[in-house]
Parts: structure tokens; sequence; C-alpha cells
């Protein structure tokens, strides 16, 4: 049972708490397209949230609202309690927000790790005037960084790639360091568009292995967004579902495979 103030238990027995985000009414028009239509939804902590649709419904816009890459003409975004007011993205990302994108961004020249690395920037303090000054205090900070990437980089089992760059790592392993510089930001929310694309049937079962182990392992919030209906299923506690920029659809898996306006959204019945 959903408490709302509370949150609910999960049939794996993982503790869901309270709302960390909230959309409200969110609109976003891009001349006059309405990529999103007066939608609400909210993520809860700890909890794996998927947004998932077909081509087109919206879903990058959506997570890019989330992220602070768009800012909606109407609509409210509360995080943590707090209305957000519009902030760029860097600015959300010192908030505890991380994603990974839907095409690979990555330092193709530069190994594994100092991708991985460059995931801490937002929390490194120490500017070039200090480095000047204050050798010490740089170096600290550098081995404390070095730290959290090498832990992160065992726990998603790359330690055999450390050093290879980047550009010559296969498509699959690409994600997964993608996954791993999102995760030394040390995120509260994680955000991931779509994680599985473009891989084959057993790096997908890594894949939804590691994003279950991360939100298992650190209990970072993780919301995600999928166009293929069948891979999120197993792994979300709820699932948002767009179309045209509508939503059509929110509930527990179980909930939304029952749904008819998924299963017409999904099979491409006309609508108005
Ligand atoms: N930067 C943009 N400028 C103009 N129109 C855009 C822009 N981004 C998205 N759109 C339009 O907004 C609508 C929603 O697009 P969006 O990319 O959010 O959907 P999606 O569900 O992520 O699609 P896909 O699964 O194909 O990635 C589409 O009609 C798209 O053409």
């Amino acid at each position: 049972m959903l408490d709302q103030a509370e949150g609910y238990t999960t049939a794996d027995g993982r503790k869901i708490g309270p709302v960390v985000m909230e959309m409200k009414n969110i609109t976003l028009r891009f001349g006059g397209v309405e990529a999103i239509k007066d939608i609400s939804f909210d993520i809860r902590q700890g909890e794996i949230r998927a947004i998932i649709g077909p081509n087109g419904a919206g879903k990058s816009s959506m997570l890019n609202v989330i992220s602070g890459f768009y800012v909606p003409q109407d609509g409210q975004v509360f995080y943590q309690g707090a209305l957000r007011p519009p902030m760029k993205p860097f600015q959300v990302a010192r908030q505890g927000i991380a994603r990974t994108f839907q095409n690979i961004a990555l330092f193709e020249g530069m190994t594994v790790l100092d991708n991985v690395m460059t995931g801490r920037l937002t929390h490194m303090e120490t500017g070039l005037f200090w480095q000047s000054m204050w050798k010490g205090k740089a170096e600290a900070e550098e081995t404390a960084n070095r730290e959290v990437a090498e832990r992160i980089i065992d726990f998603l089992e790359i330690q055999a790639i450390r050093k290879t760059p980047v550009a010559r790592l296969p498509y699959g392993l690409k994600k997964r360091v993608e996954l791993a510089r999102a995760l030394a930001a040390e995120p509260s929310l994680l955000l991931l568009d779509e994680p599985m694309a473009g891989m084959n049937v057993e790096e997908k079962e890594d894949m939804s292995r590691f994003i279950l182990d991360v939100n298992d392992e650190f209990g970072t919030t993780i919301a995600l967004i999928e166009h293929d209906m069948g891979v999120v299923m197993d792994l979300s506690d709820r699932v948002v579902v767009m179309d045209y920029g509508k939503k059509i659809g929110d509930g527990t898996p179980d909930e939304v495979r029952g749904n008819q306006a998924v299963i017409d959204a999904y099979l491409g019945v006309a609508h108005d």
C-alpha cells in the first residue's frame, strides 16, 4: 500500500521512501510542437522509475526537463521538497542529479579511468588558484576523487580496461563506462537515457543487473527512459507511459501492461 508521505515496500522487500522529485503540470513547446502536454508525476526515494513510450512520445524532452537542460513554458519542478527555479544543468548536477546520454558522450581519446574521473568534477573544490598556492590540498582532493572513481570501476567490473582509451571499447562497455562516470558524481538521483539502446541481449542483461545493483548497493534513486517496454518492466517499480506528449499511463508494471491506452499506443492504434 502506498502511504503518500512515507512510501511503500516493494514485492522484493525494498523500502521506497517519500517523494524526492515532483513534476507538476509540465508543458514544453518547441515552436508549434508541444513535446510535453500538461504532465504530472513523481519520483520516490530509492525507486526505479521508468518513463516509456513510442518514438517521439516526449521521453527525452522530459528527461531534459528533469536534468535542467530544458525549462518548461508551464508547470513546476519540485526537488527535495522545494520548488526548483530555472537553473543551468551544472547547477542541477550540484544538487546531486547525474545522467547518461542516449548517444554516448564520453571523451573517446581518454582512458576509462580519466573519463570516470571527469564525473568527479562537480565535487572538486580546488581551482587553479589553490592548485598553484596549496599543492597539498589539491593532491589530497585528487587522491580522494581517484579512490571514488576506482571504487566505482571495481563495482561495475571494468578494472581490466581502466587504462584503455574509450575509443577502443565495444559499444556495450562504453555504455557501462558512461554509467561509471555518472556514478562517480555519487548522485542521489541518477537519470539514464535509453541505457539499453543498441545493445545485444547479453549486454542488456548485464546492464539490467548493474542498474539493480546500483540501486541496491548505493540506495540511488533511478529514473530511466526507454523505448522498449519489455526491458524496463522487470526493472522498474513504477512506470510513466507517454504518447504524443501526453501521459497515458502511470503505475506498477502490471497496471501499465493492462492499460488499454498503453496497449493501443504500442500497437499504433489511431487516436485523436
Ligand atoms: N530540440 C527540438 N526542437 C524541436 N522539436 C523537438 C526538439 N526535441 C524534440 N522535439 C520534438 O518533440 C517531440 C518529442 O520528442 P522527444 O525526442 O522528446 O521524444 P522521445 O519519446 O524521446 O522519442 P525517441 O524515442 O524517438 O527518442 C517530437 O515531435 C520531436 O520532434
